[in-house]
């Protein structure tokens, strides 16, 4: 670091381990949440405490500047809510987000998705339940014989150790006799709901037509609760209860509830490549957390913004201002933020790029930085090192690529080691959990999301449509 402390760009470094008198204010802040600092997290996802709050971002926000008293947290109605006085015999329709990728021969390549929704199908065939399941795949333009959802059909019934039906409609007639004739327990998968445009149109007609196929509603789709379609929002307004899944419960209990009420020092790593589509994100974790480490293409923008060369590296130069001010903000807040003091250059966007390290002052004319170098690894590991609660969004460098792989490995592997030690992880989405994967550590975080987008809207703050529409339980009063 000694190198580059004395730039401007590295004003803002500085110890991670003292706290600060922001971050007190932080954590006095946080205590006004309604979500109690004790409660476990690690739990299984299979059953959780359907009295917990399911907290709304929007409402964890409202609660910023309010006095302690009188203020009322609404829950979300869970599907362990509901008994088999509440499910036998009934016709649930269940959204999941069952967008799993495919290969040519189509093969599941990734079944996180289908095995993440198990817990509340098996729940409510356990219950008595007649499921009737909907989810999309990808995204079909009409009817795409390659979007399926056939060969999802083999591994769901693997999973949950029964046969599953399906149809080849997710509407009309050949659906309801199908549905008629589902046996308690039983589970009936729809065919892909995006082969009507009217779901992503949330044509209220449509959701009309998929509601009237069931009793109730469940929606664990996290990955696609950003998104107001029919399925994902519409039919909440023609079934009731509509209530959340264990899945929709549990990314909402980390991204709203962890991240909002963390055991501190609570850290933040936000990487990937622009730092306008991480904008959201960083300043609405500016104000929770006490240590941020930024990674990947957009440390650039913040490199030029401070005057430092920054070579044909990635930069986004109408984001200059706007680096410089969330700098200024981190500092105002007191939060430790800290930029790669070096990093891994190369004289092309290739595999087999030359490649070298430099300081963070030291990039030269045509070359660019593709990931963190060694002493960022070092400081930054030593930074996660004092924390509690870590949330990780986006990689630190082109890590599709060998040769620029090593710092988001690095990352991946020190979250590994404080999950292991009862640190709180938290992988948000998207690349970071490809990155995980590849390292083999995934199994061993608290909590990795399955939405990218949710979780990164979740993260901003935003509503999510499919979260807000459904049924508010109970009023808890802090
Ligand atoms: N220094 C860099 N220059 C260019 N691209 C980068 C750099 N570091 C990371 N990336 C790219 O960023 C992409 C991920 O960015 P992003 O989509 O914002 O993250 P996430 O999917 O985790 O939200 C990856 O494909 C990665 O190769
Ligand atoms: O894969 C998904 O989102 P993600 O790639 O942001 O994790 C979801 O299934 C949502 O899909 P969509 O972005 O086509 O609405």
């Amino acid at each position: 670091m000694a190198s580059v402390a004395a730039s401007p760009a590295f004003s803002l470094l500085k110890s991670t381990t003292g706290a600060t008198s922001s971050s007190a204010a932080t954590r006095a802040r946080a205590s006004l949440l309604p979500i109690p600092s004790t409660r476990p997290l690690g739990f299984s996802s299979a059953v959780l405490d359907s009295r917990f709050a399911v907290h709304v971002a929007s409402k964890v926000q409202s609660f910023r500047g309010r006095g302690t008293r009188g203020v009322v947290s609404m829950a979300k109605k869970s599907v362990g809510d509901l008994t088999s006085a509440d499910l036998k015999g009934k016709k649930v329709f269940v959204r999941a987000d069952l967008n799993v990728p495919l290969d040519d021969s189509q093969t599941i390549t990734d079944d996180t998705r289908i095995r993440a929704a198990i817990p509340t199908i098996k729940y409510l065939i356990d219950n008595g339940a007649k499921v009737i399941l909907s989810t999309h795949l990808g995204r079909p333009k009409g009817v795409t014989p390659k979007f399926s959802l056939a060969p999802l059909v083999p591994r769901l019934s693997e999973l949950l150790g029964i046969e599953v039906k399906k149809a080849d409609d997710c509407i009309g007639p050949e659906v309801e006799s199908l549905v008629a004739s589902l046996p308690e327990g039983g589970v009936l998968l729809l065919e892909n709901v995006r082969f009507y445009k009217e779901e992503e149109k949330n044509d209220p007609e449509f959701a009309k037509k998929l509601a009237s196929l069931a009793d109730l509603y469940v929606n664990d789709a996290f990955g696609t609760a950003h998104r107001a379609h029919a399925s994902t929002e519409g039919v909440t307004k023609f079934l009731k209860p509509s209530v959340a899944g264990f899945l929709l419960q549990k990314e909402l209990d980390y991204l709203v509830g962890a991240v909002s009420s963390p055991k501190r020092p609570f850290a933040a790593i936000v990487g990937g490549s622009k730092v306008s589509s991480k904008i959201g994100v960083i300043e609405s974790l500016l104000e929770k957390c006490d240590i941020l480490l930024l990674g990947g293409g957009m440390i650039f923008t913040f490199y030029k913004a401070q005057g430092l060369s920054v070579g044909s590296s990635l930069v986004e130069e109408d984001k200059l201002e706007l680096a410089t001010s969330l700098l200024a903000k981190a500092k105002a807040k007191g939060v430790s933020l800290l930029l790669p003091t070096d990093v891994v250059v190369a004289d092309k966007f290739a595999p087999d790029a030359n490649s070298k390290v430099v300081s963070a002052s030291g990039i030269e004319d045509g070359w660019m930085g593709l990931d963190i170098g060694p002493d960022s690894i070092k400081t930054f590991n030593e930074a996660l090192d004092t924390t509690q609660t870590v949330i990780w969004n986006g990689p630190m460098g082109v890590f599709e690529m060998e040769k620029f792989a090593a710092g988001t490995e690095a990352i991946a592997n020190k979250l590994a080691e404080l999950s292991e030690k009862g640190v709180t992880t938290i992988i948000g989405g998207g690349d970071s959990v490809a990155a995980v994967e590849k390292v083999g550590v995934a199994g061993v975080m608290s909590h990795i999301s399955t939405g990218g987008g949710a979780s990164l809207e979740l993260l901003e703050g935003k509503v999510l449509p499919g979260v807000i529409a459904l049924d508010e339980a109970i009023a808890v009063t802090v």
